[in-house]
């Protein structure tokens, strides 16, 4: 996200001499609630190294009136920050860039609409950012190749951890509130891997093709064994109050309940039950916020740069309404309409999915 930031900035400030650049903080509400920060290429020096966003974020607080009142009075659409690019777009003479995952781009829709609906003369411009990689259209979003990377190290620790006690299961909870592609392409490409769960796969625990069979001959052959778990999988099998199934984070996400908790119970109940005198362990890792923690890798920085120049190219070529992203390799502007709408899910009926099968041979679970 800081490497988004400071390349907007730079390509801003030195391809296209503009010199009025703020930065909004702590999301969507710090449009009305927090004064604007300036920003110059020579403050954000070193930005692209540090991990969370320096420009702080929430949930919530979106409110849309609030936000484009506060694009009009602090002037993102006044003439005269631009003489530069007067000449270049005469059209669209105020920017906002709008930057984080798919809720925040059906945000940035909406605050398209309300600016065309003023006409105000602003170019909005969507750049998707989460871990996840659940925004839809685009190749990946950037983030996701860190957020393997690290979650690989979670992955090695729970296999040498796992190996190194008798019967014992690693367990890895991963990022992924509607999609395991964190933990799919960490499963692919780490190969410690028993067993990978993620939201698009319903499975189950007891009776023929279940997990629980599944491990006892993985534990029966080699003493070991790696299951990961996305923290959206299996959140229908967890028992729940009624309070709880209404829980709503700040942005009116359902708030989940810890799968990685109620995993290692269930496994230690089971076990507890069908070989109550043999010895069992259960080593449990959590790295859900340190994937995401840390600076981005290196091919995340470079796709980070070639995402922000060129959403600065193209409202200064007068495009607006549009998100910036790679298409097959090629970087395309898409519509915001299209990219707010769209998902990115692991399709468990593909080539790809089968390779996780055919790494792990884990259990279809009934649905090929
Ligand atoms: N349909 C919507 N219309 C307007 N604003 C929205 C909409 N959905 C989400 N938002 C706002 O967008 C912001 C980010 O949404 P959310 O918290 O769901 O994170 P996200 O962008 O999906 O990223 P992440 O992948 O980290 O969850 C929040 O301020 C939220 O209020
Ligand atoms: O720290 P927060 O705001 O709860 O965010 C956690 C959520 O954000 C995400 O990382 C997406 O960015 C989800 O995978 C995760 O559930």
């Amino acid at each position: 996200m800081n490497t988004v930031i400071k390349e907007l900035v730079v390509g801003l400030w030195e391809l296209y001499g503009v010199r009025q650049i703020y930065g909004i903080q702590a999301g969507y509400r710090g449009f009305y609630s927090r004064e604007p920060v300036q920003l110059s290429p020579k403050m954000m020096h070193g930005w692209h190294k540090r991990g969370g966003t320096v420009l702080e974020t929430s949930r919530g607080g979106f409110d849309l009136n609030k936000i484009v009142d506060a694009i009009q009075h602090h002037g993102f659409n006044q003439e005269s920050w631009y003489p530069l690019v007067l000449e270049l777009c005469s059209e669209i003479l105020g920017q906002v860039y709008i930057i984080g995952g798919d809720g925040t781009m059906r945000g940035a829709l909406e605050i398209f609409n309300e600016i065309q609906q003023r006409k105000l003369h602003v170019g909005v411009v969507g750049i998707p950012k989460t871990v996840d990689n659940d925004v839809g259209i685009i190749d990946r979003s950037f983030g996701l190749q860190t957020a393997v990377e690290m979650a690989q190290q979670a992955i090695s620790a729970a296999h040498v951890e796992a190996e190194s006690a008798v019967n014992a299961i690693g367990l890895v909870k991963l990022m992924g509130r509607s999609t395991g592609q964190i933990a799919f392409h960490a499963t692919l490409s780490s190969r410690d891997v028993d067993c990978c769960l993620i939201p698009e796969t319903e499975f189950y625990l007891e009776g023929k093709g279940g997990l629980f069979e599944f491990l006892e001959d993985r534990l029966k052959e080699n003493g070991h064994a790696v299951v990961v778990v996305t923290e959206g999988a299996g959140q229908d099998m967890i028992p729940r109050t009624d309070a709880q199934k209404e829980e709503r984070d700040e942005s009116g996400n359902s708030v989940f309940l810890d799968v990685g908790s109620w995993m290692k119970s269930e496994l230690k109940k089971w076990w507890d039950r069908d070989h109550p005198d043999e010895l069992f362990t259960v080593k449990y890792i959590d790295p859900t916020h340190m994937i995401r923690a840390v600076p981005a890798n290196a091919t995340d920085n470079l796709y980070c740069t070639l995402l922000a120049h060129s959403s600065v190219h193209g409202v200064m070529a007068g495009y607006t309404g549009f998100v910036c992203g790679p298409i097959n390799g090629n970087y395309a502007y898409i519509p915001l309409e299209e990219v707010a709408q769209a998902k990115h899910e692991v399709n468990t009926r593909d080539h790809k999915w089968t390779w996780v099968r055919s790494v792990t041979n884990q259990p279809d679970f009934g649905k090929s």
